[in-house]
């Protein structure tokens, strides 16, 4: 499949990434309202991606904040951690804490994968269940519903969601995989694969510090296969940006405006 060439935009540092992440997210969910009467978001876990999270809950006191109606947002997650649902480990807990209760999304949009203690002892269970969930909410005959935005984290080798690289998840072609012994603990989760995170609507990747930098360019770059390197497999059906500090913009082999297509996350516009 071809797909247009990734965004790229670069912050000066974690904190003006997050609030310009916090800040498109706020107009893509708008501008996904304005069209379809709701919107649907994919969470992410990480420093980064909870910080984004955190932001926007502070700008839903503002008036830019107020163009979201969050009773009409669906709330999905790219992975999470097969711990018991109170575990600190849990990428739901935080979003919990930090937006959606804050913003007050109804719980029947609240899509969050199990947890070790619900109803399914084994992740491969779980991640069966969340396949059909995503597929019961999606239109006839396709395994997932309008996803509008896709948010990503990324590990310093590269994973994304618990995709990590030259593991079976990262070979699995179902849109929901279990993952067992995962190199970064905890070692048992739930994520969607490729096949999932590539049906989204726009795929953002929130990168920072310079530990990510190599893994940045080189998922950038030319050659690397998603196997190796899971960052470099993944991609928006419309659109796929990279939201970077300069930290993890750092070992791109040409500045944002001389190469790589840039844009401002405050000029980021939805086309629907
Ligand atoms: O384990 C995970 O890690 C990634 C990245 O986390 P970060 O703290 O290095 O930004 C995250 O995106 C993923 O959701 C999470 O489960």
């Amino acid at each position: 499949m071809s797909t247009s060439p990734p965004d790229v935009v670069v912050e000066p540092d974690a904190e003006h990434l997050a609030r310009a992440g916090a800040e498109a997210l706020v107009a893509r969910l708008a501008a996904a309202q304005a069209v379809h009467g709701t919107a649907s978001v994919v969470l992410t876990g990480g420093g980064i991606g909870t910080a984004v999270l955190r932001r926007v809950a502070e700008l839903a006191a503002e008036p830019v904040g107020e163009t979201v109606d969050w009773t009409a947002v669906h709330v999905w997650w790219g992975d999470e951690r097969f711990v018991p649902a109170d575990d600190d480990e849990r990428n739901e807990k935080a979003a919990r804490r930090v937006l959606l209760d804050v913003v007050g999304v109804p719980a029947e949009r609240v899509h969050a994968m199990p947890a070790s203690d619900g109803e399914f002892a084994e992740p491969e269970d779980a991640a069966a269940w969340y396949a059909a969930e995503l597929a019961a909410a999606a239109p006839e005959g396709r395994a997932v519903p309008r996803l509008d935005v896709l948010l990503l984290g990324m590990g310093p080798e590269g994973h994304v969601a618990s995709i990590f690289p030259e593991t079976p998840a990262a070979r699995d072609e179902r849109p929901v995989v279990a993952v067992r012994d995962c190199p970064k603990p905890p070692p048992t989760r739930v994520s969607l694969g490729f096949a999932a995170i590539n049906a989204a609507e726009e795929v953002w990747l929130l990168v920072s510090g310079e530990a990510k930098a190599p893994a940045v360019a080189a998922a950038l770059a030319e050659g690397a296969t998603a196997e190796q390197l899971p960052a470099a497999g993944v991609h928006g059906v419309r659109t796929t940006r990279w939201l970077l500090d300069r930290a993890a913009a750092a070992g791109l082999p040409v500045s944002p405006g001389q190469g790589l297509k840039s844009v401002s996350a405050r000029h980021a516009t939805d086309s629907t």
